[in-house]
């Protein structure tokens, strides 16, 4: 049986993780052997009632992590470039499996989302590949929403506003973000008890509110999320984007093992990433243009039928209120679109809405996938 070293499976990403495995009966299929940073000697948990044969071990202790056959770090970028150089250089050859961006980029790694992907992770396995990266977020669920139009060529440029959750920033993050929401209701406790009081007062409160110093803000770089929206996530880049943005087109593009993002034959995509109040899920609003004019419902029928998890929501106000939403989505696999329809600016524009969870198939998912693949092999 293969030994699978687990790091990172406490945290916010590798707790779901590991309740997906245990939900899919992964660790019946594996001897698994934890890893910690903080609390080495310490008693390993036992997910889906497997005991493990060893206390935790050392997540930094390569000596150790080279005895594994496959490796599944949910531990972060910082992690992943202290120890993943140091294990290939000591002859490791087992596979790596990581939620972190590090490596995405790297030529001799794949980014794994298998429902829109097989055929890369496939190649590259019969190649030798053994570095099996999750895609962005942002990137994984536009692409388990649209993947049927970029599978039939369709799809010229892709202009994407997010609506990002505050998962995405952590778990500190989340429990900002409800903190900020006590405190703005406690502001205006009273007056929101009195039918007849104005809401203009109650307006201004919570703006003063809002702005005051002592508001909890800490973890979003001092700036309030409840009540508002933040316009940028994550570091700037080059040409004016944010990394956010810059990962939907460079991502995008190695997923569908395209040429590279803005060289000849690389699909165009940007557009804008923006936090909001949203706890785990992230949703976008889409433009595409199509290579081709082509009826709204061969479109439907393609994107609906790309994987088992993508479902049109019609274009309808009732459904789109109730299942197009994150209260809808949160906590599940399901990916809907809609708000499907020809835009104003022609019959190859296409409009689109997209929600998705972003930490199954935005972090944990595509990881066990790729583990499932490997001990197919
Ligand atoms: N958040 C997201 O949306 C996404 C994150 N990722 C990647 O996954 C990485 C991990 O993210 P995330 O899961 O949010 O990180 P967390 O901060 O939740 O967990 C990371 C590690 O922090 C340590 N830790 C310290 N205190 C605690 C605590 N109180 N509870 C749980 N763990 C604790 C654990 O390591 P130990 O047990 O060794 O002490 C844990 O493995 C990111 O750095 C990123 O690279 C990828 C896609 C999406
Ligand atoms: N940056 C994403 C979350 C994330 O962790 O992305 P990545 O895996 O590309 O670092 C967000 O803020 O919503």
């Amino acid at each position: 049986m293969n030994k699978v070293g687990l790091v990172g499976w406490r945290g916010m990403v590798g707790s779901v993780l590991m309740q997906r495995m245990v939900e899919e009966g992964d660790f019946a299929h594996i001897e698994p052997v934890y890893f910690s940073t903080s609390a080495a000697g310490g008693k390993a948990p036992a997910f889906g009632g497997r005991e493990a044969p060893l206390p935790l071990q050392d997540a930094m202790n390569v000596d150790m992590l080279r005895q594994m056959d496959i490796v599944i770090t949910c531990q972060g970028g910082d992690y992943t470039k202290a120890v993943y150089p140091q294990l290939r250089a000591a002859g490791w050859k087992g596979h790596w499996i990581d939620a972190a961006s590090a490596l995405r980029m790297e030529d001799n790694a794949v980014i794994v989302l298998d429902p829109v992907n097989l055929d890369v992770i496939k190649d590259a396995l019969a190649k030798g590949g053994r570095d099996w990266i999750g895609g962005n977020c942002t990137v994984s669920l536009m692409l388990m929403g649209l993947g049927g139009l970029f599978r039939h060529g369709l799809v010229e440029w892709v202009s994407a506003m997010t609506y990002q959750a505050a998962s995405g920033a952590g778990a500190q993050n989340m429990r900002e973000l409800l903190s900020q929401m006590g405190v703005l209701h406690d502001a205006v406790r009273a007056e929101l008890a009195d039918p007849a009081s104005a809401i203009l007062d109650i307006d201004r409160k919570v703006a003063e509110t809002m702005r005051s110093a002592d508001f909890p803000v800490k973890n979003f770089r001092g700036v309030p999320l409840a009540g508002s929206l933040i316009p940028w996530i994550d570091v700037p880049v080059e040409n004016g984007q944010s990394k956010e943005e810059w990962k939907g087109g460079a991502e995008c593009n190695k997923i569908l093992g395209n040429p590279p993002f803005r060289s000849a034959g690389s699909v165009p995509i940007d557009g804008m990433c923006v936090r909001i109040g949203a706890m785990r899920c992230h949703s976008q609003g889409l433009t595409i243009k199509l290579r081709k004019d082509v009826p709204l419902d061969e479109l439907g029928e393609i994107i609906g039928t790309a994987n088992d998890w993508v479902k049109v929501v019609p274009n309808e106000r009732e459904i789109s209120e109730r299942e197009l939403t994150p209260t809808a989505v949160t906590g599940t696999l399901s990916v809907p679109v809609g708000r499907l329809h020809k835009m104003a600016m022609g019959p190859e524009y296409l409009g689109a809405f997209t929600v998705g969870d972003q930490l199954l198939w935005g972090a944990a998912e595509p990881l066990r996938r790729m583990l499932r693949i490997l001990l197919s092999q």
